[in-house]
């Protein structure tokens, strides 16, 4: 009915029977993966704290071993409202998702570690669940479209008709035009399709390890999402500067070479200086790494 690939490690992936804790397992793994990727430009990896003062690799996995159980709970939700309009399915994730995020601030004495990241994640397990139950194929596309299914007209209803914005994303969509979080998903995760899948699989195809593959989606995410932490912490001056960075990196080092990786290493101590921390795009690593487990 589905089928999970788990193409750039080793050991293949620990298939269990039931979807929930497939699909809850590959979204746990893949926060993991994702903070474990090292070095990326002002984020916590193993390497260093980034531009952060309040988290460490273990506030992470604290953090996402406290969502874990709620995974399995979104996967159930997307399962348990299949025969519903796709409509529905966000405002069914959405006590469960506030929960969750209690969780989280209580494994991280408040700091905000994941909640974009479980935003995404909720959203691709229910999509899962749903595809699941009714019978359909899981793959990257299936996915994809009903997460854009569930959440179409989401920009509309809580940015551009949102009178009184008052997160970060919120006022970021009135000054800006940026849609962040929510205009990645009603999108079906554009950006990620369009530029960190391909050049995930095309370092994949070049033999490269895991790490080295995830650092070059890494460097096309900075160079192309427009991340709204990075207005956040400095401004449209801080995202066009990171993007700039990105960009040259791309046109003046080669793909997978030791020079790219060394200017990885000095990106992070610019972003490190400047107090500039890319979490949006760290998430969509994360997304890509899950999506790059599924058939096509
Ligand atoms: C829709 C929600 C995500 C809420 O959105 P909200 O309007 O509250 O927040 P936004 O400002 O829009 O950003 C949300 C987070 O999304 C990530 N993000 C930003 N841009 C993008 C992008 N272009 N693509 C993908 N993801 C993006 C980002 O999350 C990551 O960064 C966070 C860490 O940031 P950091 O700077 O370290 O910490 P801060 O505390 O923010 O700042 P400092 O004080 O330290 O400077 C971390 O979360 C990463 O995951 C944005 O932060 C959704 O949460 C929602 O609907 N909330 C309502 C409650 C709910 O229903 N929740 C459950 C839904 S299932
Ligand atoms: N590794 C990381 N560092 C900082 N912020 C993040 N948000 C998601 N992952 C992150």
């Amino acid at each position: 009915m589905y089928a999970l690939f788990d193409t750039d490690c080793a050991a293949p992936l620990a298939i269990k029977p039931a979807i929930v804790r497939d699909m809850a397992a590959l979204a746990h793994r893949a926060m993991l993966v994702e903070v474990y990727t090292t070095p990326k430009p002002g984020l916590v990896d193993l390497a260093n704290n980034g531009a952060h003062r309040d988290m460490t690799v273990d506030t992470f996995e604290r953090s996402a071993n406290a969502i874990a159980p709620w995974l399995e709970q979104f996967t159930d939700t997307g399962i348990r409202s299949a025969h519903q309009p796709v409509d529905q399915l966000l405002s069914a994730l959405r006590h469960p998702g506030r929960q969750c995020e209690q969780d989280m601030y209580l494994a991280t004495a408040g700091v905000n570690t994941h909640k974009g990241m479980l935003f995404s994640m909720a959203l691709l397990c229910a999509a899962g669940g749903r595809l699941w139950q009714q019978g359909k194929g899981l793959n990257q596309h299936s996915l994809c479209q009903t997460v854009a299914n569930a959440t179409e007209g989401l920009v509309e209803r809580e940015l551009a008709a949102n009178t009184h914005p008052r997160t970060a994303g919120e006022r970021f969509y009135h000054q800006y035009g940026l849609r962040g979080i929510r205009g990645e998903v009603e999108s079906g995760f554009q950006t990620v399709r369009s530029y960190a899948l391909p050049v995930y699989q095309q370092a994949l195809a070049q033999d490269a390890d895991r790490n080295s593959a995830l650092l070059e989606v890494m460097l096309a995410l900075l160079e192309h999402n427009d991340d709204t932490n990075l207005v956040h912490r400095g401004g449209p001056d801080g995202l066009n500067y990171v993007k700039q960075q990105a960009k040259w990196i791309r046109t003046h080092t080669t793909f997978l070479s030791v020079e790219r990786m060394k200017a990885l290493q000095q990106l992070d101590q610019q972003l490190i200086s400047r107090h500039l921390s890319p979490g949006g795009s760290a998430d969509l690593l994360a997304v890509t790494w899950l999506l790059q487990q599924l058939a096509h």
